[in-house]
Formats: structure tokens, C-alpha cells, sequence
């Protein structure tokens, strides 16, 4: 855990989540990452925990901003960024998963022969970012109700971008809500575009490709173009936890 972003100061979640992160099966979630550009890390928060962040959604004091999606042509329902400091499990989160995913991301980029690495620690990551002026904190909390959708998009916000970021489904499918499944699309060189449904239960958080990652083909690799976003829901309501790991100019 990073010294310099005070957080409301909870150590004891801090420590519970960075512990929980860490005991994940990295070698797994490597090679799922590898193979089809996402993972799931099943029951990574409980159910409590779950609800506590979703409840947050109504606490003005938390976030820098609120986006109406369809105000902007993204689709339907809404979503809002977190001020810094970030809440303490986001903040965890944030700062536990990125060491884990940094070694991927620099292997990503080497077989992209994209000339960028990742240093091994969030903190120093960001201090790039607001570097090139890229300072606003990115977590999201986002709602989406009855007939709510997001449009496939890619959470790119300037130079610096992390190529792997995480959401966790804070809400119970079936119970909570109908509908609303997280996909993700490829679109791979002078092919058609294929989907990919990640089925998500309560707390279980998908670790997924921001934009760009690298596929073996039969002529050596190369690079496919990633998409996200989220079916319409058929009844009630759907909180999701969305972790990006570059900051926003
Ligand atoms: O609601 C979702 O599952 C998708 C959230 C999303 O687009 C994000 O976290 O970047
Ligand atoms: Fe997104």
C-alpha cells in the first residue's frame, strides 16, 4: 500500500483486500488474460462490502462527477467518478490488483512491440500520469435501472493509458436485476468482430483488456482491438465498481 494517497483510513480494509488480492491465482488469471483478454476473480468482495459500495452512489461528497449516459450518446443509466482520496476499499483495490497486472501489461506491450513500460508500483504509474497532465481520479461507481445499457466503448482518458482495468458486480443478478450482462468484443485484423458474455455474480470482479492486446495467430502476432459495455436490463437495478488504473487529464 502506497504511502502518499491519504485514504479515509481504514488500515484494517486496506489490509483485508490487499491480502485477498494477493492470494488470487495469478498463474490463472495470466493465462486467461493471455488466451482471451479477461478473468474472473470469483467472490473478490463480500456480500456487505457489496452493498456498502453500491449504497455509496447517493453520497455527493464522494465524486468529482456525474455522467448521464445518454446525454452523450453512451447508452442509458449513469455513472459517477470518485474524488481522491478514494474510498478505502477502492483505493485498495486499486493499488493491491495493479502490481499483479503490471508484469501482464508490460508482456502485452512487448509482443505488441509497443515501446512503453509499466513500473512495478501504482503510485509511481501515476505520478507519470499527472506528468502529462492526466491527474483526475478514474473509479466509478455506475447504476443502471429497468431498460439501462452501456454502449461498447474503450476507458481511455489521454496519453497514459493502463491496458487492463477491473469492474466488480456489486449487485445480484436474478435477485437485484434481469438482463445486464457484462461483454466485452474483439475486432480482429480484416475479420469480423466476435463477443464474449462474462457471466458475474455478486462481488465477483472480471479483470479485462482496456483497448488493444496481443493474439497469436497463424503469421505471428497481432493486435486485436477491445470493447466493453453492457446488455440492456430487463428489471431493476444494477451497481457495478469500475477500477481504471490511468488517471484523466
Ligand atoms: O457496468 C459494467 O459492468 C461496465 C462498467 C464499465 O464500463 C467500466 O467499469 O468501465
Ligand atoms: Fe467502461
Amino acid at each position: 500500500m502506497n504511502a502518499r494517497v491519504v485514504t479515509t483510513g481504514d488500515a484494517g480494509v486496506d489490509a483485508a483486500v490487499a491480502a485477498r488480492v494477493d492470494a488470487l491465482d495469478w498463474a490463472r488469471i495470466g493465462r486467461e488474460l493471455d488466451a482471451n483478454g479477461r478473468a474472473v476473480a470469483a467472490g473478490l468482495l463480500a456480500r456487505d462490502a457489496c452493498e456498502a459500495l453500491a449504497a455509496q452512489y447517493d453520497d455527493d461528497g464522494l465524486f468529482r462527477k456525474r455522467v448521464v449516459m445518454a446525454r452523450h450518446g453512451y447508452g442509458r443509466g449513469e455513472y459517477r467518478y470518485f474524488r481522491y482520496p478514494l474510498p478505502d476499499t477502492v483505493q485498495a483495490l486499486r493499488a493491491a490488483f495493479y502490481p499483479h497486472l503490471a508484469p501482464v501489461a508490460n508482456r502485452w506491450n512487448e509482443a505488441m512491440k509497443l515501446d512503453v513500460a509499466y513500473p512495478p508500483r501504482h503510485e509511481d504509474f501515476l505520478a507519470h500520469c499527472r506528468a502529462a497532465g492526466q491527474s483526475l481520479p478514474t473509479p466509478l461507481l455506475l447504476r443502471y435501472g429497468q431498460g439501462d445499457y452501456n454502449c461498447l466503448h474503450q476507458d481511455l482518458y489521454g496519453e497514459h493509458v493502463f491496458p487492463l482495468q477491473i469492474a466488480v458486480l456489486l449487485s445480484r443478478p436474478g435477485d437485484d436485476f434481469e438482463g445486464g450482462e457484462f461483454v466485452l468484443t474483439e475486432q480482429r485484423p480484416r475479420m469480423q468482430s466476435r463477443v464474449d458474455v462474462v457471466p458475474l455474480r455478486q462481488g465477483d470482479a472480471v479483470v479485462f483488456a482496456v483497448h488493444r492486446r496481443p493474439v497469436a495467430g497463424a503469421r505471428g502476432m497481432h493486435r486485436v482491438n477491445m470493447r466493453h459495455g453492457v446488455s440492456r436490463l430487463r428489471s431493476g437495478r444494477r451497481h457495478v465498481l469500475g477500477v481504471i488504473f490511468h488517471d484523466a487529464a
